[in-house]
C-alpha cells in the first residue's frame, strides 16, 4: 500500500499542479559552487587592486555576497548589483571585462572537474514523470546547455529557457519571473498550477512575483529563512524530501 504522506511532509500534490518548472545550478546540477568559487576569485583579485577609496567597501567577497547579490542574476547584472552593493562605480565596459573573466574562470573549473545531478533532483523528476507531470529547466545562465551536458542530462528537459533564450526574447533576469512565465507558456501549462524550485533569493522572489502555485526554496547554504522571506512557500534541503501524490501505481 502507498504510505499517506504526512502533512509535514514536502508534497507535490499532482490534482492540483501541471508542471515543475527547475531552476539548473544548486536545484539540478551542483554548479552553484562553481559559480560561487569563480566569483570570490573574480571580486578578490578586483578589490585587493582597486587603490582605497573612501566610500568603497573593498573587504572579501563573502557567501552572503553571493547569495544576496549575485546567485541567480545574469552574468552582468551579477557584477553590477554586487559592485553597487559595496559602493563601487565603473563603467559598462569594465563590468563585461570584469563578467568575462569570471565566465573563464567558471568554465575551466567545469571543465577540469565536471559536474554531476543531484540525486534527489533526479529522482523527484522520475516521480513527475511517471505521474503525468510535465518539467522545464530555467537559468540566468548562458552555459546552461554546456552543464546539462557535463552532467549527462542533455536529453531530459523539452523545455529550457536559460541566459541565451532570455537574451534573445529581450526577457528581464531575475528578481523578474519572465524566464519563469515563458517557460510554463512553453509547457502549455499556468502559472497557478505550476510549481518552481529554486535555491537563489532573486529566484524565489520570481517564482512569488509571476504568481506560481508553489514556489519551493532548496537550502543547501543554511539560508532557509531568508528563502522564506523572500517568497518560497516551503523550503526543504534536498529536493529528496519532495514527493509527489498521488503516487503513481502501475496497473496490475
Ligand atoms: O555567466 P553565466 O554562466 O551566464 O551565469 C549567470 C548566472 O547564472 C546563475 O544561475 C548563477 O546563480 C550565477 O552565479 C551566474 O552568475
Amino acid at each position: 500500500m502507498t504510505p499517506v504522506p504526512t502533512a509535514d511532509q514536502a508534497v507535490i500534490d499532482a490534482t492540483r499542479y501541471d508542471a515543475v518548472v527547475f531552476d539548473l545550478d544548486g536545484v539540478v546540477t551542483d554548479t552553484a559552487s562553481v559559480h560561487s568559487r569563480a566569483w570570490r576569485r573574480l571580486f578578490d583579485e578586483f578589490l585587493t587592486a582597486r587603490p582605497a577609496a573612501r566610500d568603497e567597501d573593498h573587504s572579501a567577497f563573502t557567501d552572503e555576497d553571493y547569495l544576496r547579490y549575485v546567485d541567480g542574476r545574469s552574468r552582468y547584472d551579477g557584477v553590477r548589483t554586487f559592485l553597487a552593493s559595496r559602493g563601487i562605480e565603473v563603467d559598462e565596459a569594465t563590468v563585461r571585462g570584469l563578467g568575462d573573466r569570471k565566465d573563464h574562470y567558471f568554465l575551466r573549473s567545469l571543465e577540469e572537474e565536471g559536474t554531476h545531478a543531484f540525486p534527489g533532483t533526479v529522482a523527484l523528476i522520475g516521480q513527475l514523470a511517471a505521474s503525468g507531470l510535465s518539467y522545464a529547466v530555467i537559468s540566468a545562465s548562458r552555459n546552461c546547455a554546456d552543464v546539462l551536458a557535463a552532467a549527462g542530462l542533455q536529453d531530459v528537459f523539452d523545455v529550457r529557457v536559460d541566459g541565451l533564450a532570455a537574451r534573445e526574447l529581450g526577457l528581464a533576469g531575475k528578481p523578474d519571473p519572465a524566464v519563469f512565465l515563458v517557460a510554463a507558456h512553453r509547457l502549455g501549462v499556468t502559472p497557478s498550477r505550476t510549481v518552481v524550485v529554486e535555491d537563489a533569493l532573486a529566484g524565489v522572489e520570481a517564482g512569488r512575483a509571476g504568481g506560481f502555485g508553489l514556489v519551493i526554496g532548496v537550502d543547501r547554504d543554511d539560508h532557509a529563512d531568508e528563502l522564506t522571506a523572500h517568497g518560497a512557500d516551503l523550503v526543504v534541503a534536498d529536493l529528496a524530501e519532495v514527493s509527489v501524490v498521488p503516487e503513481y501505481e502501475p496497473a496490475r
